[in-house]
């Protein structure tokens, strides 16, 4: 399972992986925030960074002091709002959960008058200072903020689709937590591919095409694709007013991250779920989706197909298209008209 392997993989960060030969450097946009903290933490011990490149309008220095001092191979370097353009030299790979984050009674997509104009402003900067990073799009809403920055890029000249990613990788997480709670099994033996986008009825889960998860039905089904789907309503509400999910949405950032890295350095067989560009549903004007993805030296290497899935996930994804559609539309007119 994805999420295990990272784990593995970070708990043995201390041995200096031969793959950090390859100087990977990695910067995270919103480096100050509930989310850029406990994933720089984590990108530190991920033994394939080799330099971290910490960015925030505030704060972002003292937090990359803070984590230099952990004792692993990587380098870090912390830049202040104005340094932005120094932050991305080099760069590789730019994580980017920049932005406001939820409060009780809001939906993603109230998000999108503020972290619109945050994430375009800064994929124009990766755009100018470093084509060719991939970007992994964490800021909210996903389902439109993917879509702008592709967008941008484009207007740029400089896009290519294999490398811009947004990570739904927290409803994987999800996903194989509640269904490994209810089936009584570890999580790593409950991995659910969630397909579709990252809000509400967009987030589209698999139960089906898993072992523990295709018995299932009735109210406990109910129950399971709602708590899915609402995960991150959950949290909101539990931190009442303090914002959204943050520590697992770092692990979940980082796992993510350590997947790409995995397939950027040639190994073969890395799959999961994220939202790209994708040819699945191009035909009804949905030409941005989550499904499986095989990651590869230049990101995106093959889109899996959906499979089978059951009749039930047909109604899931009935209801998830034109949300999704729409989400995506709001992201390109936003550009179009900036
Ligand atoms: N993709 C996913 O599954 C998830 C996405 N999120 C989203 O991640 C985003 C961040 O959430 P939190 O870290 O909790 O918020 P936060 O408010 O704690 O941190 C956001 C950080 O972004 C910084 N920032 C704002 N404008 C910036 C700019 N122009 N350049 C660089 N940094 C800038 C702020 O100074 C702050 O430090 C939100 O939009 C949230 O909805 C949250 C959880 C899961
Ligand atoms: O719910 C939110 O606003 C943050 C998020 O995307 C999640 O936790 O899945």
């Amino acid at each position: 399972m994805l999420a295990r392997t990272a784990v593995r993989a970070l708990a043995n960060s201390r041995q200096f992986s031969s793959s950090a030969a390859r100087q990977t450097k990695v910067a995270v946009l919103g480096a100050g925030g509930g989310i850029g903290q406990p994933l720089s933490l984590l990108l530190k011990n991920d033994p394939l960074v080799t330099s971290l490149s910490l960015y925030d309008i505030r704060g972002a220095p003292g937090v990359a002091a803070d984590v230099s001092h952990i004792d692993t191979p990587s380098e870090v370097h912390g830049y202040a709002a104005d340094k932005l353009d120094e932050a991305l030299e080099g760069v590789k790979v730019v994580v980017i959960p920049a932005g406001v984050p939820r409060k009780p009674g809001m939906t993603r997509d109230d998000l999108f008058n503020t972290n619109a104009s945050i994430v375009r402003d800064l994929a124009a900067a990766v755009g100018r200072v470093a084509p060719e990073a991939h970007i992994l799009v964490i800021s909210n809403p996903v389902n439109s903020t993917v879509p702008i920055v592709s967008a941008v890029l484009e207007k740029l000249g400089v896009y290519d689709p294999r490398r811009v990613f947004g990570v739904t990788t927290l409803d994987v997480v999800r996903a194989a937590r509640f269904l490994g709670g209810i089936a009584g099994a570890d999580p790593a033996d409950t991995r659910v591919t969630v397909i579709g986008g990252h809000s509400g009825a967009t987030i589209v889960p698999l139960l089906s095409q898993t072992e523990k998860g295709k018995g299932i039905t009735g109210e406990v089904y109910d129950q399971l694709v709602h708590r899915i789907q609402f995960g991150g309503d959950e949290v909101v509400k539990a931190k009442d007013g303090a914002g959204s999910a943050t520590l697992s949405m770092a692990y979940a950032g980082a796992t993510f991250t350590h997947a790409l890295l995995r397939g950027l350095s040639g190994e073969k067989g890395v799959i999961t779920p994220t939202f790209v560009k994708s040819p699945l549903y191009e035909d009804q004007g949905i030409d941005f989706f989550s499904s499986n993805v095989e990651l590869g030296p230049n990101g995106v290497e093959k889109i899996h197909p959906i499979g089978e899935i059951s009749a039930q996930e047909e109604k899931l994804l009935a209801a998830c298209l034109p949300d999704l559609k729409k989400n995506i539309e709001k992201g390109k007119a936003f550009v179009a008209q900036s």
